[in-house]
């Protein structure tokens, strides 16, 4: 049996947790899928370069008030997932060549699961025999993966979820999309913008509900100008239409009406589930929680010696930026077990890449209240800064909650162009302990650029005492 110093379940950000440091370490990389994980080939990556493409072509509808007439002529959709996966699959395939190339690493491209402590079992593939190793170390890396309820008739219509749907070999001419949160909204705004029909069918009473209250309202609101929505709904049943194709979605809604939406496809987007069940810990004294997640404390450590986790498999954000800072953490403990450091999941910001795109960080307002805290709320319109007129803008805003007495930011919430952007100032903010005012008036902020919007919001906040307006 082969041992080795390290072994690394997952090729996605478990991938950089191996650097040059380790080239005295025997490594060894198990990966059952594609070389690079979620992110890279069927997650943020492709997802945004759908989304830049449907910005695109969804831009004439908001520059004919502007008195610009454009045209959208025509979606290519094979030029659009080819140029995407062109670049995707060669980054993908390079970086596990150049893996597999390293001379301290073995690359085992097979399925793992634990047969022992320490000891993992690989699964005969392909060319590859089954055969099993043992590690003093271990990374727990492994994801995790799209959950797709068990609706009655599902196996008798077309459906995808996201690490299907973006290899369609053709766009349909309209969809079905079940779930409300991150990809719903994503994909709702791809498709409608390449022309799709799309339906969404989501049980929460807004799309985005872990979104600040007023955000979510605004998302679904503005959402529905573009697709049909169907919120508070429970999908009761899915078939073919009565043409024998596509999909015909019975639900029922809160209020106890049923109703039917249709389409050529549907998309399943209800949600992710950590990939610890798949490893057979029980024999690890590696600890699993209510929610399926492996259990780590601060410095990643699980309750096994020498095993470590990180990303979607252990962590409550399933995030590429937290599962890459936890890496991170990752490999410095593993290289300095004396001086180990812990993870900062302090200020999570998030951002969904939809039309409008949405961006937060730290509380909502509910949440605020919900913590008896003593809390003042800005406001500001995009439509109210110079930029917001230049983009005739009525619908976006941003929205601050600051600690009354200490002026310091509790959450930042954006609906609007940019968003993703414009809301790094305020994670900033917050990482450094710098109060709301101060981000405000302690620095030029350029005129008349969209950031104006993000500093007056900061202004509508309660001026603290004694602070100068200048
Ligand atoms: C459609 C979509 C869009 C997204 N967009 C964003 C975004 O815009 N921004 C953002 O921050 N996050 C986004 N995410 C989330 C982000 O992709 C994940 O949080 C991140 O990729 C998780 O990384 P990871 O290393 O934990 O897991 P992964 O990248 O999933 O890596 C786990 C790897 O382990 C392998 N594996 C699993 N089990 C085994 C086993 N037993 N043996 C061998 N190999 C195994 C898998 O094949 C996989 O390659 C998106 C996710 C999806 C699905
Ligand atoms: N921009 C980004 O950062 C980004 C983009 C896409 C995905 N992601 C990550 O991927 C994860 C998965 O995305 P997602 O949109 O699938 O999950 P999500 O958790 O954001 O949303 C899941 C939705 O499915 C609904 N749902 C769950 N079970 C259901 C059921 N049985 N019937 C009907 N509806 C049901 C939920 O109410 C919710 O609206 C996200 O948690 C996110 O972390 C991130």
């Amino acid at each position: 049996m082969r041992h080795f110093d390290l072994c690394v379940i997952g090729s996605g950000s478990g991938n950089s947790v191996v650097d040059e440091e380790m080239d005295d370490w025997s490594v060894a990389m198990v990966e059952a899928g594609t070389f690079g994980g979620t992110c890279l080939n069927v997650g943020c990556i492709p997802t945004k370069m759908y989304v830049y493409p449907a910005d695109l072509a969804s831009s004439p509808a908001g520059a004919k008030a502007l008195g610009v007439d454009l045209d959208l002529v025509d979606v290519r959709w094979p030029d659009i997932r080819d140029r995407i996966f062109g670049r995707i699959d060669t980054i993908s395939s390079g970086g596990r060549d150049w893996r597999a190339s390293r001379p301290n690493m073995t690359l085992y491209e097979q399925w793992g699961r634990f047969v022992g402590d320490h000891e993992l079992a690989l699964a005969a593939r392909a060319g590859r025999p089954a055969t099993t190793i043992t590690a003093d170390r271990f990374v727990l890396a492994n994801g995790s993966r799209a959950v797709v309820p068990p609706f009655p008739g599902l196996e008798t219509v077309p459906h995808v979820t996201s690490d299907t749907v973006m290899r369609l070999p053709s766009l349909p001419r309209s969809i079905v999309i079940v779930g409300g949160g991150y990809i719903a909204a994503e994909f709702a705004h791809v498709f409608s913008s390449f022309g799709v029909r799309v339906s969404v069918v989501a049980r929460t009473p807004t799309l985005l509900p872990r979104e600040d209250a007023q955000v979510a309202q605004r998302f679904t609101e503005l959402l529905r100008r573009k697709v049909e929505v169907r919120t508070s709904s429970d999908v009761q049943h899915v078939g073919p239409r009565a043409s024998g194709d596509g999909v015909r979605l019975s639900a029922c809604s809160d209020a106890g009406t049923e109703f039917h939406v249709e389409g050529d496809l549907l998309l399943v987007a209800t949600g992710r589930v950590p990939n610890a069940d798949t490893l057979d810990l029980a024999t690890t004294g590696v600890e699993v929680d209510d929610d399926g997640r492996v259990v780590v404390d601060a410095q990643q450590r699980t309750a096994a010696a020498g095993v470590f986790a990180l990303g979607d498999v252990s962590s409550k954000y399933q995030l590429k930026h937290v599962a890459n800072h936890e890496a991170r953490v990752v490999r410095h403990n593993l290289l300095h077990p004396d001086a180990m450091v812990s993870s900062d999941h302090r200020y999570v910001p998030h951002a969904v890449f939809s039309d409008p795109q949405v961006a937060a960080v730290g509380l909502t307002e509910e949440q605020a209240k919900e913590q008896g805290l003593d809390y003042a709320v800005g406001v500001r319109d995009y439509g109210s800064t110079a930029y917001g007129w230049a983009m005739g803008d009525e619908d976006h805003f941003v929205k601050v909650v600051a600690d009354r007495r200490t002026g310091l930011l509790l959450g930042a919430h954006l609906i609007g162009p940019q968003a993703s952007s414009l809301v790094q100032p305020l994670v900033q903010a917050m990482s450094f302990g710098v109060p709301a005012h101060d981000v405000a008036r302690g620095q030029y902020w350029i005129h008349p650029a969209m950031a104006e919007v993000v500093e007056n919001a900061l202004l509508a906040l309660p001026r603290p005492e004694g602070s100068l307006d200048v």
